[in-house]
């Protein structure tokens, strides 16, 4: 059986960032950090898919910050993408849900004006099962006269982000990204090496009848979710006046990576296993960069009760609630938690 060629018309990543550096929308420096991810994010799909035959699969027997078992292609992903931006000559300094605090650039390496932070695997609960996991990442600007970042200097809020991305190992590979000029989603051509441009300007619908969130935790939320989700199963006959259909892929990126193909809402809500932490996931390397991708691509990103982009970090691995997706679906969301607030004494 031949490979199926890819178009000479095609736009390469290299062409997409080398015409945005052309139109004055990117500069040299950003344009190459992001070829060194999106290289790095090639090596990872790679180790993803060698699965059980590369010997990757199973927990690594260590564990992050953040109390969670680490699984050996988390600490792969996390070696990889560290290796190849260290010395990118980009970066004041790089951050990981893998790694307690930012990591320096060593002294011997070139340095640059960007931060870079991200998840290496994302959803990587899913690798020994064989269902999609991801890669996000979010770049941010270094303060002025920062070469050399400590953990303070990435707390910037969401709105400061100058690029956010995240790359889906699924049947196929894909990197979707934003430098703050629409959404696009780039499919890796695996034979080439290269990632191509396969949709311009990602828009998600304003409506929508689908719903992504984990079930299980329902008598865990608070009243505002409760209300919310119990609308949306009642269906024609409730209040919503239709029927919703529920998605939940349990990797965010496979799950927004939906939402940004044919719309829907994702929620990770505070319930009371997380309340503690003020919510599951977390903000600067995995709700700010999704929210700023779902944002240009026309959706709304929320806690419930603020604008993601618009929450000032108080750490690095800050969690969050999270509800993000179709625009007006979002907004409805948020609705129920802001009636829920008014009501209280
Ligand atoms: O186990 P649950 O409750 O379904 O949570 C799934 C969520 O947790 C995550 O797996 C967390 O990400 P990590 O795998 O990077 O820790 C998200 O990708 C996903 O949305
Ligand atoms: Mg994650
Ligand atoms: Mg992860």
């Amino acid at each position: 059986m031949s490979a199926v060629p890819t178009p000479s018309s095609a736009i390469s990543l290299t062409r997409y960032l080398i015409e945005e550096q052309r139109a004055g929308r990117i500069n040299a420096d950003l344009r190459l950090l992001i070829e060194v991810v999106a290289r790095a994010c090639k090596s990872i799909s790679i180790a993803v898919g060698k699965g059980a035959l590369g010997g990757v699969l199973g927990d690594a027997g260590t564990g992050n910050i953040q109390g969670e078992a680490q699984k050996k292609l988390d600490v792969l992903s996390n070696e990889i993408l560290l290796e190849a931006n260290a010395w990118g000559g980009h970066l004041a300094g790089l951050a990981s849900e893998e790694m307690d605090t930012s990591h320096p650039i060593p002294d011997v390496y070139p340095r640059g004006n960007y931060l870079l932070l991200f998840d290496p695997l994302d959803g990587s609960s899913n690798i020994d099962v064989n269902i999609s996991v991801g890669t996000i990442f979010s770049v941010l600007r270094a303060p002025d006269g920062v070469t050399q970042a400590e953990d303070k200097d990435f707390l910037q809020p969401g709105t400061a982000q100058v690029c956010a991305g995240y790359t889906t190992y699924g049947p196929s590979t894909m990197l979707v990204l934003t430098i703050g000029h629409g959404t696009h989603a780039f499919t890796l051509d695996r034979e080439v090496g290269s990632f191509v441009l396969t949709t311009r300007d990602m828009q998600i619908p304003a409506d929508t009848q689908e719903f992504a969130v984990n079930m299980s935790n329902q008598r865990h939320w608070q009243p505002p979710m409760q209300r919310y989700v119990g609308d949306l199963l009642s269906g024609k006959q409730g209040p919503r006046g239709k029927d919703f259909n529920m998605r939940w892929v349990a990797s965010m990126v496979a799950d927004v990576h939906r939402i940004l193909t044919r719309g829907g809402i994702f929620s990770y809500p505070l319930d009371a296993k997380c309340a503690d932490k003020g919510g599951k996931l977390r903000l600067m390397y995995e709700a700010n960069p999704m929210a700023m991708l779902v944002e240009q691509a026309g959706g709304a990103a929320s806690t419930g009760r603020q604008r993601m982009l618009e929450v000032q970090p108080t750490g690095l691995h800050q969690r969050v609630p999270v509800f993000l997706g179709s625009k007006r679906e979002v907004e409805t969301a948020v609705r129920y938690h802001h009636e829920f607030d008014a009501e209280q004494p």
